[in-house]
């Protein structure tokens, strides 16, 4: 098939907490996207982002949480996406004209690529448009300090886009700047491109940022290495792990506020991601919750049908942490 007529891909990666799949939530209604398939890869049993995800008549999402695609089922990116197109042939929905793959954010974007790349099937149907990731200005520096991830998914990228740029001063935003533009390594072919560029005409540079005055910025490219002296200290499947806690009655919010200020405090810095759909006593719709490492987000209220089953789902990653030492402290507040 000539190139012209494969179908762009773009890998959308980013530290855990980055900002994804609030990035995907406001381009899926941006015309570059209609008629996209979205994937959605989550690291940890339980997968929430695809309820945290706005729903629209205009394209396709699927998620793919029961491993992750540049490691455990990397295999399985050819085999579902050739599910999801079989449908679509079969008038189960429009053609495709792009893809997204929204990566966990502890991926290495390099074996997915490459499976985008040597897989016969997918090679012959798509094709790399690049690969965007996101930098969270609030974290941003401490991250790539500490996280191999953090600095892979930052180089392999063809654009690199500030996510909270509205959380942190200006002399913040370009320390981080300069840190993500320190040219240390030979700059990649497509180094130069602006963020404008991929998905066409400029999508991105239209989202508005979330909240605060400052826009979400998006700088070029540039790999980089941790500073002389700072040693990446995780190393993904030695010490991280995610564990899933469920509730099934109503949490009351004195409970579940004392219950996570705890658990934030106690665990500092082992605390690198909480993702939980709530079902808040009292409150007649769910509530989204986002912790990523020290920032708790404020709480974001959800439609009913994200949690149509009561059930309030609990998601933490965490470096070197037991489940029983969060869990129980639940208890412990829950009597
Ligand atoms: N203030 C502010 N908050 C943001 C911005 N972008 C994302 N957030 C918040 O950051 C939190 C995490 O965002 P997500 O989109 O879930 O991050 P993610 O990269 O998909 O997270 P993982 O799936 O864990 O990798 C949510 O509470 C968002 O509302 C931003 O530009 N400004």
């Amino acid at each position: 098939m000539p190139t012209a007529d494969l179908i762009p891909v773009t890998v959308l990666t980013g530290f855990l907490g980055s900002g994804k799949t609030t990035l995907l939530n406001q381009l899926v209604h941006q015309p570059a996207m209609r008629d996209a398939l979205v994937v959605i890869n989550e690291f940890g049993d339980i997968g929430l982002d695809h309820r945290l995800m706005a729903e629209g008549d205009e394209h396709s999402v699927m998620e793919m949480s029961s491993g992750c695609l540049c490691c455990t089922i990397r295999g399985e990116l050819s085999r579902s996406v050739q599910q999801a197109l079989e449908g679509l042939d079969r008038g189960e929905g429009r053609p495709i004209s792009r893809m997204m793959i929204e990566t966990t954010g502890l991926a290495d974007p390099a074996p997915i690529l490459q499976t985008l790349m040597t897989d016969h099937w997918l090679a012959h149907r798509f094709r790399l448009d690049g690969v965007v990731c996101l930098v969270d200005a609030a974290n941003g520096i401490s991250t790539l300090n500490a996280h191999r991830e953090s600095q892979r998914q930052a180089t392999i990228a063809d654009s690199l886009l500030i996510t909270k740029a509205d959380l942190v001063d200006e002399p913040r935003l370009t320390r981080l700047a300069e840190r993500l533009t320190a040219k240390r390594l030979p700059v990649s072919e497509h180094a130069d491109r602006q963020a404008e560029d991929w998905l066409g005409a400029g999508a991105y540079l239209q989202v508005s940022p979330l909240s605060g005055p400052s826009p979400t910025a998006s700088i070029a490219p540039a790999p980089m290495l941790a500073p002389a002296g700072e040693t990446p200290r995780s190393r993904y499947g030695e010490q991280i792990r995610s564990f899933c806690f469920s509730v099934e009655t109503p949490i009351a919010p004195e409970v579940l506020e004392d219950w996570l200020d705890l658990v934030m405090s106690l665990l500092g810095d082992r605390m690198l991601r909480i993702k939980a759909i709530v079902n808040v006593a009292g409150r007649p719709q769910p509530l989204a919750l986002h912790g990523v490492q020290h920032v708790f987000h404020p709480p974001v209220a959800l439609p009913s049908k994200a949690c149509p089953d009561g059930v309030s789902r609990f998601v933490f990653i965490t470096s070197g942490v037991a489940p029983d030492a969060v869990t129980q402290l639940f208890d412990y507040f829950d009597r």
